[in-house]
């Protein structure tokens, strides 16, 4: 039974999704993590790609960029093909000073300026978090790593080009550790399916300091400590 954006059988999808933006990153977790990864489904250049970690069926699929394309990806997963957990292993821009270029966050809450928070229930502003025991299994799985990890609240913005320095500075104040385009959408499809959801980021760009940010290619390719913990929170 094919959805209108993922053409395969519900078995073909395992539980387990891991879930960059980008689907060149999908098809390289599949090609170097997964044991007999398969190409499941491929509609419109979305890759997925089913195989194994330790034994245990997992699919890596791209969610492509924002909530609007996470959103339809998400929903037909947990909705149709009897997805369990979705872990989004992206890229983001790192905003307080405390947060470098290539370090990692793993988003305890996700702020956004989408509709995907207000339009469930007339008048409320839901408040976006992850699955508790993806994000306890992340964060014991993140000590001890090479790189930094940070947990906390992230932003979810509509906009790649947007967001001038008073929504930064604001959000700053308030502690919030990134910004990406997604996290808020999967935590809100989530919580609409009943099923659970985590982001796990790399920090590509900084906010307030771009002379460290990452080139186009290592944002595809540099993301193997991320890809660690977001696997970790998936099997536990
Ligand atoms: O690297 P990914 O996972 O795509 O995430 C970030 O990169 C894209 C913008 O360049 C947006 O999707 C944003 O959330
Ligand atoms: O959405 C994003 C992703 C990476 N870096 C940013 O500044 N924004």
């Amino acid at each position: 039974m094919s959805t209108p954006h993922i053409a395969c059988e519900p078995g073909d999808i395992a539980p387990l999704v891991i879930m960059p933006g980008d689907p060149k990153r999908a098809e390289r977790i599949a090609r170097t993590r997964l044991t007999d990864a398969k190409l499941v489904s491929d509609v419109r250049g979305i890759g997925a790609w089913t195989g194994h970690i330790d034994g245990t069926p997992v699919t890596a699929m791209a969610s492509g960029m924002g909530v609007p394309s996470l959103s339809i990806y998400a929903t037909e997963l947990y909705r149709d093909f009897g997805v369990e957990r979705i872990c989004r292993v992206g890229t983001c821009g790192a905003i307080p000073r405390s947060v470098a270029v290539r370090d990692i966050i793993i988003a305890s809450a996700a702020h956004t300026n989408s509709s995907v928070a207000t339009i469930n229930v007339p008048g409320v502003a839901l408040s976006l978090a992850p699955s508790f025991d993806m994000l306890r299994a992340a964060v014991d799985a993140a000590r001890g790593g090479e790189r930094a990890v940070h947990v906390g609240p992230v932003f979810t913005n509509d906009f790649f080009y947007g967001g001038g320095p008073d929504t930064i500075g604001a959000l700053s104040a308030l502690g919030t550790l990134g910004v990406e385009m997604e996290a808020a959408g999967l935590y809100a499809c989530a919580l609409a399916a009943g099923k659970e959801a985590l982001a796990v980021l790399t920090a590509s760009d900084h906010l307030m300091d771009g002379s460290g940010d990452l080139t186009a290619e290592e944002r595809e390719t540099l993301f193997s400590g991320a890809l660690e913990i977001a696997i970790a929170a998936l099997l536990a």
